[in-house]
């Protein structure tokens, strides 16, 4: 793992953007895997900039995200769609019919994970992965518990992550329970990863993801296993690493 230390947010996402776009510029056909949350906006803000000058283009690039509410329609506000959509894919020059996100509106929703799971087999996995971390060490939707052997399914939402998503929805009551994820293996075949965290209160699952024991109580865990990733962290991310 290599761990790349910044001041704080801004410079997180700035240095995640240089290296994205240095990726995504050596890369003719490149397939990009994209998470939603907060981590990842100020990335995204970035990468919208940088495109309307020109300073990468998106034209060549199929992406698929991470991670879906299972019961949200697509046009849902807090539908990981919309995020997307809102946050960057409306605003960049990737032809719409090259990105992907699961339909957690499907009416059979295992076949919507084999079908999405087929998708990515189909483009060879995905070079470039990118990644937040939940507080409880999920990557994508894959909870606490996930066998490392998973691939994109249904997984039912842990309270603790209802809780921490709650602040985007009108009431806890409307959080959904459950969401479509691609499995731990499906992001393990990706390529490359890299990993975002921010803030205080990502400090524990940092450390943990670092220097803890290889679990599936904790999924992020299994990233010490991947040949290529990258962590880039704000000093308060990594203020629980000893070693930094
Ligand atoms: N499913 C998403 C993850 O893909 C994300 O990485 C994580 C952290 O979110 P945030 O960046 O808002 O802290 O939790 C969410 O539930």
């Amino acid at each position: 793992m290599e761990i790349v230390k910044v001041k704080n947010y801004e410079e997180m996402s700035e240095k995640a953007s240089t290296l994205m776009i240095e990726k995504l510029n050596n890369l003719e056909k490149p397939v990009l895997g994209l998470a939603t949350g907060s981590t990842p906006e100020g990335l995204y803000e970035i990468l919208i900039d940088k495109n309307k000058r020109n300073e990468v283009t998106f034209e060549n690039v199929t992406s698929f995200n991470l991670d879906e509410y299972a019961g949200l329609k697509n046009t849902d506000p807090n539908s990981y769609h919309h995020y997307m959509n809102e946050k960057l894919f409306k605003h960049i020059d990737i032809p719409k019919g090259n990105t992907h996100v699961p339909n957690g509106s499907a009416s059979d929703l295992e076949k919507e994970c084999q079908d999405y799971e087929a998708l990515i087999r189909d483009k060879n996995h995905v070079d470039i992965q990118l990644l937040g971390i939940g507080g409880n060490g999920h990557i994508g939707f894959n909870e606490p518990g996930t066998p490392f052997t998973s691939r994109t399914q249904v997984i039912n939402l842990d309270e603790s992550t209802r809780q921490a998503n709650a602040r985007f929805f009108p009431s806890m009551e409307e959080v959904p329970t459950q969401a479509i994820t691609m499995g731990i293996e499906t992001i393990m075949e990706s390529k490359e990863i890299i990993l975002l965290a921010s803030g205080e209160n990502k400090a524990e699952a940092v450390e943990s993801l670092i220097n803890g024991e290889v679990t599936e109580d904790f999924p992020a865990s299994i990233l010490q296993k991947h040949a290529h990733v990258t962590i880039i962290a704000d000093e308060a991310a990594l203020s629980k690493v000893t070693s930094n």
